[in-house]
């Protein structure tokens, strides 16, 4: 496989993971962001993402002399064989994907690009976005391709690396078999298609997933009124490799940077195309709903009166980030409780071990506290909201002697029941009823 001269624009987590891990399997990689203080900082392997094993990468790579940082995206271009454009598509009015960044660096490089070259679109993008880009470009010699990304963030490395597949959108073989070539160092199966197929597989893929997290969730609701344990139910469908056991947990609703805005980008362009996809819609209502459900949970609890209103009650939230293993709180299911649980008049601190150095400005929801003890100082109750395994090695005695009440609602099923007994505490997971009734 040649070595071939890569530019990556966009270093956030899809960009910096491609570039580095580009870089390390051979490749000569310029990664080019609009962030002059990030490009500083990634110029001397500062990566600023809780993202096992980048830091090591940008290095390594830094000292080959395989990776390259610059605030010029024109300059990272200007040698390039091939250009990745890894940019934020965020939740745009309506609910439909904002391609502003992709549109402005398009305009950007079309006079600088090498003539030959292959403009990748990694960003997840509407069917039609590859072929508006080329319209912006401009240029009968350069081709553009589709080549959405899959990986997870805090495994961003390793599943850039060890990827499930490889797909690949392209109306032109050879553009197709060069995108392919940058990768022949993994070990992946290769999808090749046209860009409209490849565009929407990202979209499906994470619609695919929203609506497993919607349907563990509701069903966790329906063991809770059967008395069944959606632990055993879903081990019991999950070993049908059909069903598959990935993706089953339930929790406090699904969030991230990506499935929330991606369900709400691809409804919209099904809405705009006036084709009905109920299935889609109640996957997003359901994630709503269920939330709203957990919170009256909360406020049946301990609230103040039959309105199910916390005015006045305290309560201590653990895990704030969307997820375990990342510090990234962009649409996070916890922060969406936290506001529904202030909708109501709770007064929250929260505690989350990602967030202690970081100190995000959180004032207008929760008080930050930066020990777990004191964050339950006063509280009616605790939450659990993000998987974090350090949580199950709290002092829980500790946290139980802080506390006006007893209960811990544990919205991620993470902790150990028999364990906060022995504090003292009332431990209620999710989907998993505490007194078993069965109906006759
Ligand atoms: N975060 C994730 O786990 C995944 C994200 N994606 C998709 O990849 C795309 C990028 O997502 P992230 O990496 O999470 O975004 P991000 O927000 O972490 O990073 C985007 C980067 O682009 C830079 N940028 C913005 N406008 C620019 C411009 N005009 N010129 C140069 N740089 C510019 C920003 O400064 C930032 O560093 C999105 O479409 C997302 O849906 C796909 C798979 C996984
Ligand atoms: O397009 C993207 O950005 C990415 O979106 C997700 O990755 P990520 O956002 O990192 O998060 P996930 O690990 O998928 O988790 C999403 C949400 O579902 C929740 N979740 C996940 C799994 C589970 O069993 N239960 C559950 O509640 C998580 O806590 C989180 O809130 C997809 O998993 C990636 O394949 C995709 O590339």
């Amino acid at each position: 496989m040649p070595a071939r001269r890569v530019a990556v624009i966009g270093t956030g987590y899809v960009g910096l993971t491609t570039g580095a891990c580009l870089a390390s399997l051979g490749h000569s990689v310029v990664c080019a962001d609009a962030d002059p203080h990030k490009v500083e900082r990634l110029r001397e392997a500062r990566v600023d993402i809780l993202e096992p094993g980048l830091q090591e990468t940008v290095r390594d790579a830094l000292d080959a002399a395989r990776l390259d940082f610059t605030g010029d995206t024109a300059a990272a271009v200007a040698e390039a064989d091939v250009v990745f454009l890894c940019l934020p598509t965020p939740m745009g009015a309506g609910g439909a994907a904002d391609l502003a960044a992709v549109e402005a660096v398009a305009a950007q490089i079309r006079e600088v690009l090498p003539p030959g070259c292959v403009v990748v679109n990694k960003s997840t993008v509407p069917v039609g976005t590859c072929e508006r880009v080329a319209a912006l470009l401009g240029r009968d010699d350069v081709v553009v391709v589709s080549n959405p990304e899959f990986l997870r963030e805090g495994r961003a490395v390793h599943d850039f690396l060890h990827p499930d597949r490889i797909v690949i959108g392209a109306a032109d073989r050879d553009a197709s078999r060069r995108v392919a070539d940058l990768y022949a160092g993994l070990d992946a199966p290769l999808v090749l298609t046209d860009p409209a197929s490849a565009e929407l597989t990202k979209y499906a893929a994470n619609f695919f997933l929203a609506m497993k997290l919607s349907f563990a969730n509701n069903l966790a609701t329906v063991c809770e009124r059967f008395g069944a344990d959606i632990n055993d139910v879903t081990e019991g469908i999950g070993r049908d490799p059909r069903v598959g056991s990935a993706f089953l947990r339930p929790g406090p609703g699904w969030g991230g940077s990506c499935l929330p805005k991606d369900t709400h980008a691809l409804l919209t362009v099904c809405d705009l195309a006036g084709v009905d996809f109920p299935l889609l819609r109640a996957t997003i209502e359901t994630n709503v709903t269920h939330q709203q459900q957990l919170v009256d949970r909360v406020a049946t609890s301990c609230g103040r009166g039959a309105d199910g209103s916390l005015h006045g009650v305290r309560l201590a939230l653990y895990g704030l980030t969307f997820k375990a293993g990342t510090s990234d709180l962009r649409d996070s299911p916890a922060l969406s409780v936290a506001r529904l649980l202030r909708e109501r008049g709770a007064e929250l601190t929260a505690y989350d071990p990602a967030l202690c150095e970081e100190r995000p400005d959180l004032s207008d929801l929760v008080d930050l506290a930066d020990d777990p003890v004191r964050a339950a100082e006063g509280a009616a109750a605790c939450l659990v909201l993000t998987e974090w395994p350090e949580l199950r090695d709290l002092d829980w005695a500790a946290i139980a002697a802080r506390m006006a009440g007893r209960e811990v609602h544990d919205f991620r099923n993470l902790l150990d029941a028999d364990r906060l007994a022995r504090a003292g505490l009332s431990w209620q997971g999710i989907g998993r009823a505490e007194a078993p009734t069965r109906v006759a």
